[in-house]
This record gives structure tokens, sequence and C-alpha cells, in this order.
């Protein structure tokens, strides 16, 4: 039954693209709590670092919060309805600590579980996967309070918050993801402070960042003692590929510090078990506090890595070495084109990527767990909105994938980013990922034209299957 939604507008059906995807791969968009929930103060909720933060003046744009967002919290039915007239078969989601453990740790907030034990229950009746990531970057205040991610006990109330989580939803969710982008978490947030919750020291970068690596080892066992066997496990990194501007021996020196602080720095321990060789000195900082056995746990096996690529980075070497995280990229690249984020459309970069990766990592399955772009949408009231690039981009990016796959990369299916606009961190509302645009002065959903070309796609495969 052809449920796509006739679209106001023409969108070419890219069915020889939907013709490369293997029978029951997996076709999904990606939110996160925080971003699309709103409804921050209510039904037990408790608050997270990014309500902190948001409310410090200067952090975010314009001052923007997370407080309304895209109201989501009080709107699954519609948004879970968007998404079967979108055609999808998975939903990737985040669950808000705050909203389980208000403190963190201790006493359980049951309106919190209510709320996604329905999310859940809805997606379920509509015929669409629910996975859930277990942390999306809302940590609960009083933690932070406690040192956060720089206190190694934290990672163990993670543990702690997985295991409510899981006892509850596991019998229901199809696949888990423990963390999304630790990388942002620690250097985003620990390192630089451009992120929640907004600390500036590059130690507390790599210390955190060990605590997150710890909290996910920790808690894929107790996800495991909690769900079905068989249910899939996975974490969700921010994979960069670093591509070198000339042949020069100083660029290639540089291109491999640069992806050992992109993407070996959490791809190693997680699948090698070890930080990569050098990688602290080529920060010039001390290793973390590595306890007896952390690395054992948190090379936990997986059943899945889920990437996230939004684009790539390119480095012209230096005379002298640089510090692994002041290696100089390229920026503006000559005859390149960038997303309202500044950020380079590589597509070659999302196959090059994932070929390199199913090489050099024993990591099962892939999914693309996020990737989209952003670009300047404007509404004028019409059934829609024409964003002839966002389509060009996920098209070529798609089509990247498509190659890898033709790699023999275990790909099993793609997110793309972002279900509908939505609170874009420090960035605010200022910038829009959605395949369906929210006019967040009345909270309207409208669908664009990528997500009519999205919904063509996904029927054309099942078409073909
Ligand atoms: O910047 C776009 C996205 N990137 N990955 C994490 C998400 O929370 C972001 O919105």
């Amino acid at each position: 039954m052809d449920i796509t939604p006739k679209a106001p507008i023409q969108t070419q059906v890219d069915t020889d693209l939907a013709r490369r995807f293997p029978p029951r791969f997996l076709w999904g968009a990606a939110t996160a709590s925080y971003q699309i929930e709103g409804a921050v103060h209510e039904d037990g909720r408790g608050s997270s670092i990014w309500d902190d933060f948001s409310a410090t003046p200067g952090k975010v744009f314009e001052g923007h919060t997370g407080e309304v967002a895209a109201d989501h919290y009080h709107r699954v039915e519609e948004d879970t309805d968007l998404m079967v007239r979108l055609g999808l078969s998975a939903y990737r989601f985040s669950i808000a600590w705050p909203r389980i453990v208000p403190e963190g740790r201790g006493a359980i907030n049951p309106a919190g579980l209510d709320f996604y034990d329905r999310l859940v229950d809805t997606l379920l009746e509509k015929g669409i996967q629910p996975f859930a990531t277990l942390y999306h970057w809302d940590l609960p205040s009083p933690l932070e309070r406690a040192g956060g991610w720089l206190n190694r006990e934290t990672a163990y109330a993670f543990a702690d918050y997985t295991e409510i989580v899981a006892r509850r939803l596991g019998d229901r969710v199809a696949s888990w993801i423990t963390l999304n982008e630790p990388w942002c978490s620690a250097y985003l947030g620990y390192g630089i402070g451009v992120h929640a919750p907004g600390r500036t020291d590059r130690q507390g970068a790599i210390d955190a960042a060990h605590h997150l690596l710890l909290g996910h080892g920790l808690a894929v066992p107790r996800l495991r003692a909690q769900v079905p066997a068989g249910t899939p496990v996975g974490i969700t990194l921010i994979v960069n590929p670093v591509y070198g501007a000339d042949e020069r021996a100083e660029t290639a020196r540089d291109v491999k510090l640069a992806h050992a602080f992109s993407n070996a720095w959490f791809l190693d321990p997680i699948y090698r078990g070890s930080y990569p060789e050098g990688f602290f000195e080529a920060m010039a900082l001390n290793p973390p506090p590595i306890q007896e056995g952390d690395l054992e746990i948190i090379s936990a096996p997986l059943d899945f890595l889920g990437v996230n690529n939004y684009s790539r980075t390119l480095i012209r070497g230096a005379q002298e070495q640089p510090l692994a995280d002041s290696c100089q990229a390229v920026a503006p690249i000559p005859n390149a084109c960038y997303t309202d984020m500044g950020w380079e459309i590589y597509p070659h970069g999302l196959r090059d990527l994932l070929v390199n990766v199913a090489r050099d990592y024993p990591v099962g399955n892939i999914y693309v767990t996020e990737n989209g772009a952003a670009f300047p949408d404007t509404w004028d009231g019409g059934e829609t909105i024409n964003d002839p690039r966002r389509v060009s981009y996920l098209r070529s990016y798609l089509t990247a994938c498509a190659e890898a796959l033709e790699q023999g990369v275990p790909l099993r299916g793609y997110f793309v980013w972002s279900l509908m606009d939505n609170f874009e961190w420090a960035e605010g509302y200022a910038k829009r990922f959605g395949i369906v645009y929210v006019d967040y002065s009345t909270q309207r959903r409208i669908i664009k034209e990528s997500g009519y070309w999205y919904a063509e796609l996904l029927n054309a495969f099942n078409n073909n299957n």
C-alpha cells in the first residue's frame, strides 16, 4: 500500500538509489530528549546540565533553552503519526536521565518511566522499531555538582540508571545505544566549555572521557541482564574522517594525530581495549585515572557501532608538531560547499570512514545513527518548505552509504538527523536540521521537501522488497 503523502512538490523519486540497499535495511530518523521534548519542569523531571547551561547568559544563542523545544512531550501521537507518514521503520530517541532518576542516583520517578513506556508502545503499535539512546548529554544536575563525568562515581550511577530503564522497557526496545557521542560530552563539555557543563580544562576532558567510557562498559552487562537474549547493544560515536591536503610528511603526521584525537581516542579503548599509542603525550596531558580492569570493562563486546557523520576534516601539516587537538584544518576549502553549520559537504568521507572502520575494528554491525544537514529553511505559510540543498545532501550521503555497502560494509540501517527541527545545543533554534519544519510559535509541523523525498525513497525501497 502506497502510504507516501502526496508531495505538494514534485520530488525526483530516487528508485535507483533505493534499489542499492539490501532487504531488511532499516530506515529511520533520530532525535534526542533535551532537543525536542520540552516540559522540563513537568511530571517530576529533575534538572540537567543543559537546563543549567542554557540558563547561563551567553552560553546559548540568544539565550534559547530546551524549556519548550518542539513540545514533543505533549505531542507523541502527532509526531509518531508523522513518522508513519514518512514511512520510517525505526525511530532513534534518547531517554532523559533526569526524568527517570531526578537526582541522578536514588529515587526513581515513575512518571518519567511512564512517558517512555507510552512512547515505546505507541511506536510499536505503529510498526516502528524503537532505538533507545540512554545518554544524549542531559546529565542530572546533582551529579554535576558532585563532579559530573570527572567523578568516577558518575559511571556507576549511569550503570544503575541503565538497569532501571532496561528493567522497564527492555522487553520492547529493539536496540540499545548506551552513549551518544562521548567525544562531544568530554571535549566540548569539559575541555573547551562550548557545551554543558561548560568546563574548560583539557585534562578534564581526558578524565571525563575515561569515566564516560567506563560508564558505557559498566552499563553493557547491566543492560544485557535485563533484556531478551540477542537484543542488540551498541554505542554511538561521532566519526570524523581526516584527510591530508598535500603529500608532505608533516601533513601525514598531523592527519594521524587528528584521527587519534577525533576518532581513535574512543574507538581504540572500546574495540581494542587500549588508548591509542602516544595519544596522551600528543595532547601533552596525563593519562586519565585508569584503574585495574577498567579497559576490560570498557571493551565489553558490542553488537553494533552507531556512526554519526556530518562532514570531514582536511589537514595541512605544520612545520613543528602540533598537539593532537590543534592540528591545522584547511578552512575554507577551495570550491567546497558548506551547510549552515559551516561543515563541508563531503559524502565520500562517509563512504571512506565506513569502509575504514569496518576494516580496522571488530564492530560487527554498523548503523549510521545520525547524518543530515542544517540549512536556513524559511516557511511562507504554505504547504511545504523547499529545501533542495538538503535533498541533495541526503541523496549524496545515502549514495555514499550504498557505495560502502557494495564494498562489503555491514551497514544495517540509516537514521537521518533529524526527524524535526530542534534545539541545536549552543546554536539554539537558529539551526534547522529537520526533514520536518517546526514553527516554534505554534508548534506546527510542516513536512519539508526533503521529508517528502525521504518518504518517496523509503516507499520505493519497500516496493522493491
Ligand atoms: O549537530 C547535529 C547533531 N550532531 N550530533 C548530536 C546531535 O545532538 C546534534 O544535534
